[in-house]
């Protein structure tokens, strides 16, 4: 292999993600390095709502295409966006080592409780509203930083939610008019493969994952996918699940938040942990 395309979205973020994961190939394998930049219906349809069109494979699926007809060899996605099964003939080849997978409250400055939150995340609103009961909230889209400059600057609401991976990765560490408050997992269950940047490729592509990619990561976010696959049924279903060193972190709609001890062995059979925690759940028939 002499040269890799990477398709790749071109908002900040994901350009940010992209060339993380070009300077890994480029500097483990030696492979000069082309990006594709392509538009995805997510992007195309800024007015959607995620709430009710449904976010999984809306970044997605035009990526894929790219690999499927050979435009692309790689690419790259946030693992939170990738829909649980993988299309036919593509493969997650790994993962780049995970950033911080707290979410956080980006809160205008001087108010101490917001009264109404800008997310369009089922999960994110109603672990805010246990903390914030007399909170409205409102749906926000757009890349980073329109949605810091929609609470610190144009005020369409006391406060939002990102990721602080993303944050991390764009170099924000602070934004004018606003206060960020990182949100421990006691409060807040990070949606599953949050802060995980995902390698995507075609199933014969044989790179030298060993070297190339997180195998730590890969494990926690196996073991999580587990869970909502099993669980699957809305995808609009208000679901987080964390792993974490020794714990587990659990939120879903018609249980709350939830948290186990965790042991080395179990996070490596992924679908019989997934299966024996969530029959202790009360979910059966999974
Ligand atoms: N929902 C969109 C999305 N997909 C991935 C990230 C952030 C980076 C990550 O979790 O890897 C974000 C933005 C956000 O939730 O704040």
């Amino acid at each position: 292999m002499k040269k890799l395309t990477i398709a790749t979205r071109k908002s900040p973020l994901a350009l940010a993600q992209t060339n993380m994961v070009a300077a890994r190939l480029h500097e483990v394998l030696g492979v000069e390095i082309e990006l594709l930049t392509l538009v995805t219906t997510g992007d195309k349809q800024k007015a959607w709502s995620l709430e009710t069109k449904g976010g999984k494979g809306l970044f997605t699926k035009e990526l894929e295409e790219a690999l499927l007809n050979g435009d692309a060899d790689v690419a790259v996605h946030s693992a939170k966006d990738l829909p649980g099964d993988q299309p036919a003939g593509l493969k997650i080849a790994g993962y780049l080592p995970r950033a911080d997978p707290r979410d956080v409250l980006v809160v205008r400055q001087g108010i101490e409780e917001p009264r109404t939150i800008a997310t369009s995340s089922p999960r994110r609103r109603l672990q805010l509203g246990m903390k914030y009961p007399h909170a409205e909230f409102t749906e926000i889209r757009g890349n980073v930083d329109t949605r810091l400059r929609k609470i610190g600057q144009d005020g369409v609401a006391d406060a939002t939610v990102l990721a602080a991976a993303g944050l991390q990765r764009l170099g924000i560490g602070s934004w004018p008019g606003v206060e960020f408050r990182v949100l421990g997992f006691e409060v807040m269950v990070p949606a599953v493969a949050q802060a995980a940047i995902a390698i995507q490729s075609r199933l014969e592509i044989d790179f030298d994952s060993a070297e190339l990619f997180d195998r730590d990561t890969a494990v926690a976010v196996e073991l999580e996918r587990a869970f909502q696959t099993k669980l699957e049924g809305g995808c609009q279903t208000a679901l987080g699940v964390h792993v974490g060193r020794d714990t587990l972190w659990f939120f879903h709609e018609q249980i709350g938040l939830r948290s186990f001890p965790l042991s080395a062995d179990e996070q490596f059979t992924p679908v019989e942990t997934a299966s024996n925690m969530l029959s202790r759940l009360g979910f059966y028939n999974l």
